[in-house]
């Protein structure tokens, strides 16, 4: 399979391969183990494949292209046939090893490739081959990925995605990121979908699905994906599970309505990734969890469950959906690497700020420029810089909501002995006037337009939009009543709906 069309790039990497191999070092990977590095803020590291095979994540290597990894990326370089590979840069560990659950994710994938086929020749009024169950209705698989913190889920995902894409039979399987403390294709706060036609490149934790094309430019980038998308606003499950809930729903009733009208796309199925708080041992509410996975098994009509390094909810699931579900259990990567909160963090500014900007790694120093790509997206040449619009608008131009949170008077200015009742659902408007707003440096939803028949609003309509992009406020002008937008491009925001979530923005 060629992984990437570079071509155009290999002659200045042969050009410059003698001040590479100045501070380069070769690693020799034997079959079936993989290079595991980590790498600190500020580091940046290249690799080159020298000769052999080699995946990150599932997504192969090409051959003497060299790219670069930065933002506190942490990953591996697995190989199935064993492969010489050229590291240049410090990263904060390093280290070889001979122990990873690939096989038991290359089963997995085959297992589900072969329900694809079956699915795909229904759709085609085939007649199934002998070796098959006679399965009069074969499904495509509709996979829930779930685990505990630091289990490796958003990696077998990612896995899984990119085999399926590798397969040359024209997969485009639907990835869904309903853990809204990753960014999944835009800003984090968003649980989101989008169908991945080729395999998604490991380069930086800013962007672990690839590009969006709301923010990078579509011709430049190589998984400029079209993702759909719904505004969470917030990092943590527990702030709005009942909004969560109702956003899983929307996701997935949008999926199957594209699916409806694409028969063929829906062969292929969809994995869904998850958030830790849905696995048992995370202390989130038990009755919140269960209802959450639910939700998931429901929208996306969900018909295998793995279940990454938990023995207990393994257990569990196998209980609750055993009967009509297929639950496996997947070991956990010994790679796998424990993230704390604040790199969590960290990593959220870094999504954020590669929506706006996009993304430029200096290479390590040893490493001639015009030698390498991010990603296997970026060269110099055609870098992924992107150049943010700000524009001063005025309060007028913006409706902004705040979902199920009461933000304007406290409720100490109430009338003595009332008290507020605020539904977890109810949208309620913001005012950027009222001191207090909670709007400065806020980062902002932007919504795709209303029913334009008035006839078919509802009160609760804001919930049910998807995003179409997001904002930040940088700059608030009550006595003048305008305020600084920061935006990816340019456009009016005039009759514009917006929503903010509790994410802000940070130079
Ligand atoms: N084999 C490996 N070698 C090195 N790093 C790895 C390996 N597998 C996963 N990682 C890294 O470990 C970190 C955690 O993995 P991942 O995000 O897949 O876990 P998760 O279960 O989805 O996490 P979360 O707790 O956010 O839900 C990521 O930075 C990932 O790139």
């Amino acid at each position: 399979m060629s992984a990437l069309g570079l071509s155009e790039h290999e002659g200045s990497l042969h050009s410059s391969a003698a001040s590479i191999a100045a501070e380069a070092r070769q690693w020799v990977l034997e079959p079936e183990t993989e290079y595991r590095f980590e790498l600190d803020p500020r580091t940046t590291l290249a690799i080159k494949l020298v000769n052999g095979q080699a995946e990150i994540f599932g997504s192969e290597l090409a051959e003497s292209t060299t790219y670069l990894f930065g933002l506190e990326c942490k990953a591996a370089v697995y190989t199935w046939q064993g492969c010489t590979i050229e590291v240049t840069g410090h990263p904060s560990t390093e280290y070889v090893s001979e122990e990873t659950p690939l096989n038991a994710f290359a089963n997995i994938h085959l297992a589900l490739e072969q329900m694809r086929v079956r699915a795909l020749r229904a759709i085609h009024g085939s007649p199934p081959s002998d070796d098959e169950d006679p399965d009069p209705n074969p499904e495509p698989p509709r996979v829930l990925i779930l685990g505990p913190d630091n289990s490796g889920k958003t990696t077998l995902t990612k896995t899984l995605v990119n085999y399926a894409t590798r397969t040359g039979q024209g997969w485009s399987p639907m990835l869904v990121n309903v853990d809204p403390g990753e960014g999944g294709w835009a800003a984090p706060g968003a649980i989101s979908a989008a169908a991945i036609s080729s395999p998604i490149q490991t380069s930086t934790p800013a962007a672990t699905f690839g590009s969006a094309a709301t923010s990078a430019p579509h011709h430049i980038s190589s998984n400029s994906l079209s993702s759909l998308s719904y505004w969470y606003g917030h990092a943590e499950m527990r702030r709005n599970p009942l909004l969560m809930d109702r956003l899983i729903r929307n996701l997935g009733e949008n999926i199957w309505e594209r699916w409806d009208a694409d028969l063929e796309a829906r062969a292929s199925g969809l994995i869904v990734d998850t958030p830790s708080s849905f696995a048992a041992n995370s202390g989130a509410n038990s009755d919140h969890r269960q209802s959450l996975i639910k939700a998931c098994v429901d929208a996306f009509r969900i018909n295998v469950i793995l279940v990454v390094g938990h023995e207990k909810l393994n257990v569990e699931m196998q209980r609750t959906y055993g009967s009509r579900v297929v639950v496996v259990k997947i070991p956990k990567s010994g790679g796998v690497v424990e993230l704390d909160a604040g790199y969590r963090e960290r990593i959220r500014r870094y999504q954020l700020h590669n929506y706006m900007y996009g993304r430029v790694l200096e290479p390590p120093s040893g490493l001639a420029v015009n030698t390498y790509l991010q990603g296997g997206e970026q060269t110099p040449e055609l870098s992924l810089n992107l150049a943010p619009q700000s524009t001063v608008v005025s309060f007028g131009d913006l409706t902004i909501y705040r979902i199920g949170e009461e933000t304007m008077a406290p409720t100490s200015a109430l009338p003595i002995g009332a008290t507020r009742v605020v539904s977890e659902m109810q949208p309620l408007l913001v005012d950027p006037a009222q001191p207090g707003s909670g709007l400065y440096n806020a980062v902002l939803a932007l919504l795709a337009p209303p029913n334009p028949d008035e006839a078919e609003r509802y009160d609760e309509e804001v919930l049910d939009l998807p995003v179409v992009g997001y904002l930040a406020i940088t700059a608030l002008d009550i006595p003048n009543k305008r305020m600084t937008v920061l935006a990816p491009s340019q456009g009016s925001l005039v009759g514009r709906t917006a929503i903010v979530g509790s994410f802000e923005w940070q130079e």
